[in-house]
This record gives C-alpha cells, sequence and structure tokens, in this order.
C-alpha cells in the first residue's frame, strides 16, 4: 500500500497559511507556491541514491558522496501543476518535465484530459506527479492512469493541498504510489472543493477569475 507523507515543517505550514490566504494576489501567491514546491522537493528527495567520487578539495584528496544519477521526471498536471515545476527545478536542475493536461469538468466533477507529453524513455523514469489541489483525487488518478499506460513504473504524487476522499481515491486506484502532501485538509464541499482550501489554485494562480 503506498504511503501518505503530510509534511509538518513550519515554512511549509506558514507559507501554506499566506497561500490560502484570499487577500493574497496573483503575483504572491505565484511566488510563494514555486518556494513551497522547492521545500517540499527538499523532502521528497530524501532517498536520492549516493555514490562516492573521489576529488581534491584546496587541501588534499577525498573521497565525497555525490548523487548516483537517478533519472528523475516531472509531470505537472496542467494548468495549476506548472506553479510548483520551476520550484522543483531549482533543486533537481537535471530532471526531465512532461506534461498531462486535464481539467475538471464542472458538472461531473470528473476529468477531461486534452494533452499528454511525456520524455522518451519513460520506462526508466522515477516520476513525481505535481498538483496543488487533490479534491475528489480523479485528475490525479487519471494523470497517473495516462503515465502508466505509456509506461511509467515509479511514479510519487506530490500536491499542497488534499481532501481525505482524495488521497482514498489515489490508494485504492494506485496501491504502488507514495502521496506528498503539505496539508491535509478536512472535506470537499458539495462543489467538490476543499474545504478550507485555497479556492481554485489555476484561476489564483493564472488570474483568471
Ligand atoms: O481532485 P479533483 O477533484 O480532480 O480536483 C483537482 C483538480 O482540479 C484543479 O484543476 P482544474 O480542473 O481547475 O484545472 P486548471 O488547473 O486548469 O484550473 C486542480 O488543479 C486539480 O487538477
Ligand atoms: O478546492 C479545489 C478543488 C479542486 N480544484 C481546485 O483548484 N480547488
Ligand atoms: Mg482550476
Amino acid at each position: 500500500m503506498g504511503k501518505v507523507y503530510v509534511f509538518d515543517h513550519p515554512l511549509i505550514q506558514h507559507k501554506l497559511t499566506y497561500i490560502r490566504d484570499k487577500n493574497t494576489g496573483t503575483k504572491e501567491f505565484r511566488e510563494l507556491v514555486d518556494e513551497v514546491a522547492s521545500l517540499m522537493a527538499f523532502e521528497i528527495t530524501r532517498d536520492l541514491p549516493l555514490q562516492e567520487v573521489q576529488i581534491e578539495t584546496p587541501v588534499c584528496p577525498a573521497t565525497a558522496k555525490a548523487l548516483a544519477g537517478k533519472k528523475l521526471g516531472i509531470v505537472p498536471i496542467l494548468r495549476a501543476g506548472l506553479g510548483m515545476v520551476d520550484g522543483i527545478l531549482k533543486l533537481i536542475p537535471a530532471a526531465k518535465v512532461g506534461h498531462v493536461g486535464l481539467y475538471r469538468d464542472p458538472e461531473t466533477l470528473k476529468p477531461v484530459e486534452y494533452y499528454v507529453k511525456l520524455p522518451s524513455d519513460v520506462e526508466e523514469r522515477d516520476f513525481i506527479v505535481v498538483d496543488p489541489m487533490l479534491a475528489t483525487g480523479g485528475s490525479a488518478v487519471e494523470a497517473i492512469n495516462s503515465i502508466k499506460k505509456r509506461g511509467a513504473v515509479s511514479i510519487k504524487f506530490m500536491c499542497l493541498i488534499a481532501a481525505p476522499e482524495g488521497v482514498e481515491e489515489i490508494k485504492t486506484a494506485h496501491p504502488d504510489v507514495d502521496i506528498y502532501i503539505a496539508a491535509l485538509d478536512e472535506k470537499l464541499n458539495e462543489k467538490g472543493y476543499i474545504i478550507p482550501g485555497l479556492g481554485d489554485a489555476g484561476d489564483r494562480m493564472f488570474g483568471t477569475k
């Protein structure tokens, strides 16, 4: 069964409070999402393998540690997931970036796929699928289906805010996928919005409301 990690780091929680606040404008919202994505990437990459390398410091030869060159892929779910990509790339610049375009139909709340583009060596990469919001879980489950169908075998899912319903949906559909969350909220409302949540992440990020 996939594990669920909820990050309780004070910096993440502090920044998330300002992301949630309805008085936070588009520019600041984007900057804060970028910063939280970096902080989460720091935690999520904790298990990256290291190897020993030989270097010379100004004082003497030394054996030191370097990343063992694992192939990583970041897959934002468009649109809102895009806001998390740069923050992750700041820490792992060699990662490749795929895209899955999905929107949630406002009536049925079911995901509608409109775009998929992944790195060519899908089978060899460890993927992190990113989206600020995990609500009903329909979009995340569909995005993971989509990249598995194209050959991905190692997948993590990372979001800022999750509803318990969405977490259960991923655990049921994709028990092999670990889930990384900045905050686990209370519930969904009748329109499928996370309570207390932050509203519509895509609209707040791109100023489309
Ligand atoms: O868990 P779910 O119930 O599927 O809802 C979550 C999805 O809804 C939002 O996207 P939205 O459909 O608003 O698209 P956007 O990013 O283009 O705004 C959000 O960014 C997730 O992708
Ligand atoms: O609360 C929610 C639920 C789905 N999508 C969002 O952007 N926000
Ligand atoms: Mg949206």
